[in-house]
């Protein structure tokens, strides 16, 4: 203070006693304080000499007048504190530690902090014989006590690096221990209290403690020579290390798993107990004993597999049967020179390019590159070159479009290749919707073709991703559409040639029959099977429909994938628009 302020409050006389902190100290004082050789970090309070102690009130020999300010420092608890927490916080920056339990330090754990960083320091420079000491004491117990001294000392240096070790030894514990399953248990039940522990936050102690203890007892040869890279005290504490694991295994195994030993011996004893009773005593039967209960029970399970048997037997007689039949026809000639003339059936590429086809474009045997210009315009001509679009839907029969057009309705079970078959016919891709999945045409859809012809694609009946109840609308409204459809000239009713005919097929048929409407069978999807088998279909589908009066002969074999048989199909449905009368 300046000797001007000193007259302005001099008149006071009073002991003015200003209790500052370090901020508050000015940069004067703070630089006088320096040169009295007063530690930075401790408090100090402005002290105004009174005339009775003016004499005796200086410091260090200096002689002080009435009036004068003194800078004392004040000595209190709170100084050591701070001295801790300043150490503390420098700490904090050197390991990233910021663990709230340090006010749990007393002064003593404090030295110990220091000797244990001493110790800490030793280790990792290659001296790590001494943790191999105490770890590889007799007992574990005494490593975990030489341990714990050790620990609470270096907690704030070791802290965050000791609970990864505490993970990463545990898993080696479980590596090194596999023979011992229990000494696992063990290892990761103390793990995880101690994790609990810190999770709480309750004691520190006890959790570096057992942090450390795992480590020291897993210590593992990478960790070792992650701490002694270069060092010949790596051999010693790998010797070391590993002694400590088998006393480890050892004690862990004699110790801690005895009762999961037992409880094991005891459960497989039990196992065992429980095998004996299961094992079947042979005894003898007397096969004319009738009164015997076994040999009953036995006679009547050897009946009801015989029932079976016999079923199983007699369904693969059918099925043999069928196959064997189907196996045994022979197609006609007529049958037999359509389907070679139309390359029908499963073909290989070369017979396509022998016969003058382009393999590279799609329906190739419908896209006739090698055509003469008589044989597209005979195409051509057909009203199949007509421009396709969807006029109308029906889901019910009220919904149905009045009919002004001859109508060619294309019906079978859902998956057959109806849509496609539209689309191919056409040559109109993406009109009609297609889809692998059964059940994707749900409504009546109406196509016309140019003026003179309508298309209608139904919905399949069969297995379908659909209700019940919503798949037996569709059938309905289909079987009343073929049979009182006034515009209706002919069904095309598709059948897969692979699988032939099904009940609900000939159930279509009967009521066609019933309703006199005109129905020509188409056979789809030839290309899945061998040209022989085609035939043969054909041959099964017209023998079976022989006395039908309103089926349209002759039956169609067609592929949308290969175009095969397409040609015909028009030439044949061509005529219905050609003569058509409303
Ligand atoms: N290999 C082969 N696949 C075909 C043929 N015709 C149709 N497909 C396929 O069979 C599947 C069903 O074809 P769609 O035309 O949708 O059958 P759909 O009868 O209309 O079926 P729904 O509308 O469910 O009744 C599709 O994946 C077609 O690609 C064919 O001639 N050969
Ligand atoms: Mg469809």
């Amino acid at each position: 203070m300046s000797t001007e302020t000193s007259s302005k409050y001099g008149r006071l006389h009073k002991r003015v006693k200003v209790a500052i902190g370090r901020s508050k100290v000015s940069k004067n004082n703070v630089e006088t304080l320096h040169r009295k050789g007063v530690e930075r970090n401790e408090r100090y309070r402005v002290r105004t000499v009174k005339a009775d102690n003016a004499d005796n009130s200086g410091r260090r020999g200096m002689k002080s007048k009435a009036g004068d300010e003194q800078i004392e420092r004040v000595s209190s608890d709170r100084k050591r504190k701070r001295v801790y927490a300043n150490r503390d916080s420098g700490e904090e920056g050197v390991f990233g530690n910021k663990t709230s339990s340090r006010k749990v330090l007393s002064k003593a754990a404090e030295s110990e902090d220091k000797d244990g960083f001493v110790k800490d320091k030793r280790r990792t420079k290659g001296g790590f014989h001494d943790s191999g000491k105490f770890s590889g004491g007799d007992s574990l117990t005494g490593g975990r006590r030489s341990n714990e001294n050790e620990l609470i000392g270096g907690k704030d240096k070791m802290g965050f690096r000791t609970k990864a070790k505490a993970v990463y030894n545990v898993k080696n514990v479980e590596r090194v221990e596999s023979g011992g399953r229990k000494s696992v248990t063990i290892g990761r039940r103390s793990n995880e209290k101690e994790l609990l522990d810190r999770r709480d936050g309750t004691n520190l102690r006890t959790t570096g403690k057992a942090t450390y203890n795992s480590e020291n007892v897993g210590l593992d040869d990478s960790e070792s020579g992650m701490l002694n890279r270069g060092t010949k005290s790596k051999s010693n504490f790998v010797k070391q290390s590993h002694s400590n694991r088998k006393k480890f295994t050892a004690e862990v195994l004699s110790k801690s798993t005895k009762k999961f030993l037992l409880d094991k011996s005891s459960a497989d004893d039990s196992v065992i107990s429980d095998d004996r009773p299961k094992r079947r005593k042979r005894i003898r039967i007397d096969p004319h004993d009738l009164t015997n209960k076994r040999l009953d029970d036995r006679i009547a399970s050897n009946d009801n597999t015989a029932e079976k048997k016999e079923d199983l037997e007699k369904n693969k007689d059918v099925q043999v049967s069928m196959n064997a039949k189907f196996r045994a026809t022979k197609p006609s000639p007529s049958i037999l020179s359509f389907v070679e003339e139309n390359l029908l059936g499963r073909r290989r590429e070369i017979e396509f390019r022998r016969a003058g086809y382009n393999i590279e474009l799609s329906v190739p045997l419908d896209n006739i590159p090698n055509s003469t210009n008589s044989e597209r315009e005979r195409i051509e001509e057909t009203v199949f070159r007509n421009k396709l679009t969807f006029f109308a839907a029906a889901k019910i029969s009220s919904s149905l479009p009045p009919a002004e057009l001859p109508e060619i309705a294309f019906a079978g079970r859902s998956n057959v290749g109806k849509s496609s078959l539209l689309n191919a016919l056409t040559r109109q891709w993406g009109v009609v919707r297609t889809s692998d999945k059964p059940g994707l045409t749900q409504t009546l859809n109406f196509f016309k073709l140019g003026p003179k012809l309508c298309l209608v694609d139904l919905p399949g009946y069969g297995f379908a991703y659909a209700k019940e109840e919503v798949k037996e609308a569709w059938e309905e409204l289909a079987k009343e559409y073929v049979s009182t459809r006034v515009g209706l000239r002919r069904v095309c009713l598709l059948i897969d040639t692979k699988w032939g005919m099904n009940p609900r097929d000939h159930e279509l048929v009967d009521l066609m029959e019933r309703s006199k409407t005109k129905y020509q069978i188409v056979l789809t999807k030839t290309d899945t099977v061998f040209p022989i088998d085609v035939a043969r279909r054909a041959m099964q589908i017209e023998e079976s429909l022989k006395a039908k009066k309103s089926a349209v002969q002759p039956l169609m074999m067609v592929s949308s994938k290969t175009g095969a048989g397409i040609r015909s199909l028009r030439t044949a449905l061509a005529t219905v628009a050609r003569f058509a009368k409303i």
